[in-house]
Parts: structure tokens; C-alpha cells; sequence
């Protein structure tokens, strides 16, 4: 928990990070006092410690209706809060971003709502934040815009502060084509995106998307060839500017994970979850938040199936689902929620016996380092998302692992899957191959997996959180100069 510290005039910064969310939410208690703590998900894990080791300022919500705060200094870090109403958190948050766009982003797993007054709120908050951004900023900085939430800041904030060098990471998969353009507003937001100097995705597919995009809706020239990852940046020609686009995969502060995992009173407490949990033979664990993108309801399926067959025995297997509360107030959480309790207690109902559970379901969010015991717990890590734009909490288990136990499952449709190539891969749109692949997880050789996992580890080791915002800030620094290993504008070709 932090404590809020003095407050702070915006003298302005040289570098702005621009996200929904601040790296931490202010809470009301019952007694009417608040206090801060962590905001989830993995785009806070992500560039918080970035911010911090480069003394920037974060605009961004402060996760409760009406908290009209001034810019506070905590730990080192400008915070910058924007102020939302319940009635744009509803429209804007939980209905245009959460509704609309996330859906829509995520290969329409529910079908998104285009509904005109989301959209209306969704344009004005987006022009609420590009203003206070404006006024966080100072003259010639940089300002880094998270997310799918505000596809449209960079095109406001350019208009407003022409002097800034302005670069937008989307953190979810930006979608196929003919899926993008099923969205009503979908020039608008191209050309929101359009305002910044770089653009970047987390894999090529999502940049070269929205290559096509920018000529068949923008009617711009952009470039043709490959875009690599660091590498090979494509080009918008949007009048003027050259608009560069790339791959740049997130992830971790893997150093510091695995150096937390290796303390002894993780590792004590590692042991004693085991005993906890009744010393069984295999303990598998999910860490997610409770969204129906993740494949929850997955694992949970192939999990009953292969007791059914007789394939794991719930006698000796343990599965752990730590799901952390998400977006509680959206009608499909709401409803995947429900399903997900009700395959929990089905499992338990024909399988566990009193005083031992097969599964264990906490749904609320756990201490950092309680999570940390769990990953070197766990002898089998499942992640199984119908589709997810990297998934942090696969890189984090293979970090905690320097005993090189353990075994991932991991979906394709995961950004992190184009990396941890000795995961268990597994199509989770197709049960009995995720069957196959957590019952080969859960029974495979000791040597094979230390193998698997030593590979797992030296691209998680090598490719850390400061190693994708260093690529992301080079590039943007040098647009325009066109650095020789990094960018190599491919031939530009004509609109179609
Ligand atoms: N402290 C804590 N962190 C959690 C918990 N559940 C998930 N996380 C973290 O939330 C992040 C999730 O990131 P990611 O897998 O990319 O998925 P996202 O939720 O869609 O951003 C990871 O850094 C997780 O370690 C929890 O119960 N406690
Ligand atoms: O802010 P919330 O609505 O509570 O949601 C939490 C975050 O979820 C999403 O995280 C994504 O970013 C991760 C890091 O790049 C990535 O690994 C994961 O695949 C994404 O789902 C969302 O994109 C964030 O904006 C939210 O803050």
C-alpha cells in the first residue's frame, strides 16, 4: 500500500506516460477515509518500474468516479489524475472500451455493442486526457499513450502541442482487418492513431493490419515489405509526417523476478503452499483476471474431462485458479463469472472429498510475493486464452523458475506463445489438444522439462521490460533519421 505524498504544480515533464489507468487506484473505505493501492493488470507490471527509472509523469484515472485530485509525487512519480463521472465510466470505460473495443480487439469472442453515446464519451474523455496531458508535458517532450482506451489522444494531442514527439503502444492484439471493419468509427480511430510519431503492436501481424488499414480507410501511401520485430518498422506517408510502425513485444523486469523467486522465504513459503494444499503429487495453477479472454472455462473443461477419463488422478492433482475481480460491472463478466463458479463447483461436487478440494478458486487479488510463491509451487503453469495480446503471467513463471521445474501451457493465440516456442502449445479452441498438452505437462520427464525450461529462460532473461521500452524509445527518438539497424522504410506503395 502507498500512502499519498505532498502535492506537486504541473511544472512539466520531459517524459509523459498517457494511460486509462494510474499504477495505482485510490480506494474509499467504509469510514470514508481512501487509500492507494496497486491498479491490476499487466500494463501497470509493465511500465512502472520503466517510469520510475526514468523520473517521468503518468496521466492518467485514478479508478473511482468523481476524485477530483491535483498531480501528487509518490516514490519518485508524478502522478497526473484525470477525473472521470460515474456516467463516463460507464460509457467510456466499461461500455465503449470494455464492450466495444475489447471484444472487437479480441476476435469478437462476445460481440461487441457500437452504441453512438459510448462513442460520444469515449471522444471526449479521449480529448479530456489529451488536454491534461498538454499541461503535464514540457516544451519538445516526449509522451508515450497506452492502450486501446485512447486510440484517440494522439491525433488530439498532437493539434494541441505540435512540439511533442508523440508514440502509442496497444497492449491487446489489434485485430484482423475484416474485424476491424466492422467498427462504425473506424476511420476516426486510425486516425487517431495517425497523430503519433510511432505506433507500435506487439507482433507484425497487428502492424501490418494496420498498414492495410491506413491506406484502404486513411487513404494514405504506406509501406509494403515486412514488418519485422524491432526491426523493419513500416511507414505511413500521412501528408507531411512519416508515421513509423512496429513490433515490439512487452514483458517483464525478469531480473528482478527471478532474483525475488530465489529468496528463501519465497522458497520456504513455496513449500509450505504445497503442504498447505495437502503435499499432493502435481499442483497446477491459473493467474488471471477474471475475463472472458483468458480461457478460464478452458481448463477447467479439459480439467473435468480428464478426470472423467480416468487420465488425471484427483486424489494426487491439485488445480489453483487465482482470478482476480476485472470490469465486475460489464453484462459478459458478469455472466462468464457465473459459469466459471458453476464448472468450479462441479468439479468439486463429483470429485473432492471433505477437506480436499481439487480445485481452489480465489477470486479476489493476491500479495506479489504470495504470487511469486505460487509460480515456484506450481509444476504446471496453465495459460490457456482464447486470445490475449502477450501475457505477462507466462513470462513471470518461467522467471521464477532457476530450479528449471516446472511446465508451461500455453495458448497460441497468446502474444508471449510467438516467443516461448518449448511451451506446451496448445489451441484452446480445440479441448483435446489442451487435454493432451496438460496431461504431457503434468507426466513429462524430469530431464526434458529442465531442458525446456532452461530455453524458456534464456528468452525471458534476455528480453526484459527495459528492453522493450529501450527499443520502443530508440525508435522514436529516431524517427525521421531512420537508424540502420532499426528501421528500414520499405518501398512506399500507393493506396489501394
Ligand atoms: N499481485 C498480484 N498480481 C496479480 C494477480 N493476478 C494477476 N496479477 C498480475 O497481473 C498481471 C497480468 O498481466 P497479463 O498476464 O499480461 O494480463 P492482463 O491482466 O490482461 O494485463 C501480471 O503481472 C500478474 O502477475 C494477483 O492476484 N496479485
Ligand atoms: O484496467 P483494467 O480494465 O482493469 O484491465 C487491466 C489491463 O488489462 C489489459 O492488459 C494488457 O496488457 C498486458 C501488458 O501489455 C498484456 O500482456 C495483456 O495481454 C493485455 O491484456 C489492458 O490492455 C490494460 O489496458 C489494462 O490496464
Amino acid at each position: 500500500m502507498v500512502a499519498a505524498e505532498e502535492s506537486t504544480h504541473a511544472g512539466g515533464s520531459d517524459f509523459v506516460v498517457v494511460a486509462n489507468r494510474l499504477p495505482v487506484d485510490l480506494e474509499r473505505l467504509a469510514d470514508g477515509s481512501t487509500r492507494w493501492k496497486r491498479s491490476p493488470g499487466g500494463l501497470v507490471t509493465a511500465l512502472e518500474p520503466i517510469l520510475r527509472s526514468n523520473r517521468g509523469a503518468w496521466v492518467g484515472w485514478a479508478g473511482v468516479a468523481d476524485a477530483e485530485l491535483d498531480p501528487i509525487v509518490q516514490d519518485g512519480l508524478e502522478l497526473y489524475p484525470v477525473s472521470l463521472s460515474a456516467q463516463e465510466i460507464a460509457d467510456y470505460y466499461e461500455g465503449f472500451s470494455n464492450a466495444t473495443l475489447w471484444p472487437l480487439y479480441h476476435d469478437v469472442i462476445v460481440r461487441p455493442e457500437y452504441r453512438r453515446e459510448w462513442w460520444n464519451t469515449y471522444v471526449e474523455v479521449n480529448r479530456r486526457f489529451a488536454e491534461e496531458t498538454a499541461k503535464a508535458a514540457a516544451e519538445g517532450a516526449t509522451v508515450w499513450v497506452q492502450d486501446y482506451q485512447l486510440q484517440l489522444v494522439p491525433k488530439m494531442l498532437r493539434m494541441l502541442r505540435p512540439d511533442l514527439t508523440i508514440g502509442f503502444f496497444l497492449h491487446i492484439p489489434f485485430p484482423p482487418v475484416e474485424l476491424f471493419m466492422q467498427m462504425p468509427w473506424r476511420t476516426e480511430i486510425v486516425e487517431g492513431l495517425l497523430g503519433a510519431d510511432l505506433i507500435g503492436f506487439h507482433l507484425p501481424g497487428g502492424a501490418q493490419n494496420f498498414l492495410y488499414l491506413a491506406r484502404r480507410l486513411a487513404g494514405h501511401q504506406t509501406s509494403r515489405g515486412t514488418v519485422g520485430v524491432r526491426s523493419k518498422l513500416g511507414v505511413v506517408q500521412a501528408g507531411f509526417r512519416a508515421v513509423r510502425v512496429g513490433a515490439f513485444p512487452i514483458s517483464i523486469d525478469s531480473g528482478q523476478l527471478d532474483e525475488q523467486a530465489r529468496r528463501k522465504p519465497i522458497r520456504d513459503r513455496a513449500k509450505q503452499i504445497r503442504k498447505e494444499l495437502g503435499n499432493p503429487k502435481h499442483i497446477m495453477l491459473g493467474v488471471d483476471r477474471l475475463d472472458y479472454t483468458k480461457g478460464i472455462d478452458v481448463r477447467l473443461d479439459a480439467l473435468l474431462e480428464l478426470i472423467a477419463e480416468g487420465r488425471v488422478d484427483p486424489a494426487e492433482t491439485v488445480m489453483v485458479q487465482l482470478a482476480t475481480p476485472s470490469r465486475e460491472r460489464v453484462e459478459s463478466y458478469v455472466q462468464m463469472r457465473g459459469a466459471i463458479e458453476k464448472t468450479v463447483s462441479r468439479i468439486n461436487g463429483e470429485y473432492a472429498e471433505v477437506g480436499r478440494p481439487v480445485v481452489h478458486y480465489i477470486h479476489r487479488p493476491i500479495p506479489r510475493d504470495e504470487l511469486i510463491a505460487f509460480f515456484v509451487a506450481a509444476d504446471v503453469m496453465l495459460v490457456t486464452p482464447l486470445r490475449d495480446g502477450m501475457n505477462l503471467v507466462a513470462k513471470e513463471y518461467v522467471a521464477c523458475r532457476s530450479d528449471l521445474g516446472g511446465a508451461l501451457v500455453l495458448s497460441e493465440f497468446t502474444g508471449a506463445a510467438a516467443e516461448l516456442r518449448q511451451a506446451f502449445l496448445c489451441n484452446p479452441h480445440d479441448l483435446e489438444d489442451v487435454k493432451d498438452k496438460m496431461e504431457a505437462a503434468l507426466n513429462q520427464p524430469r530431464e526434458d522439462g529442465r531442458r525446456h525450461m532452461r530455453a524458456l529462460r534464456r528468452q525471458v532473461l534476455a528480453h526484459d521490460v527495459d528492453r522493450w521500452a529501450r527499443s520502443f524509445l530508440d525508435a522514436l527518438a529516431h524517427q525521421g533519421a531512420a537508424g540502420p539497424a532499426l528501421i528500414a522504410p520499405a518501398e512506399v506503395g500507393e493506396p489501394e
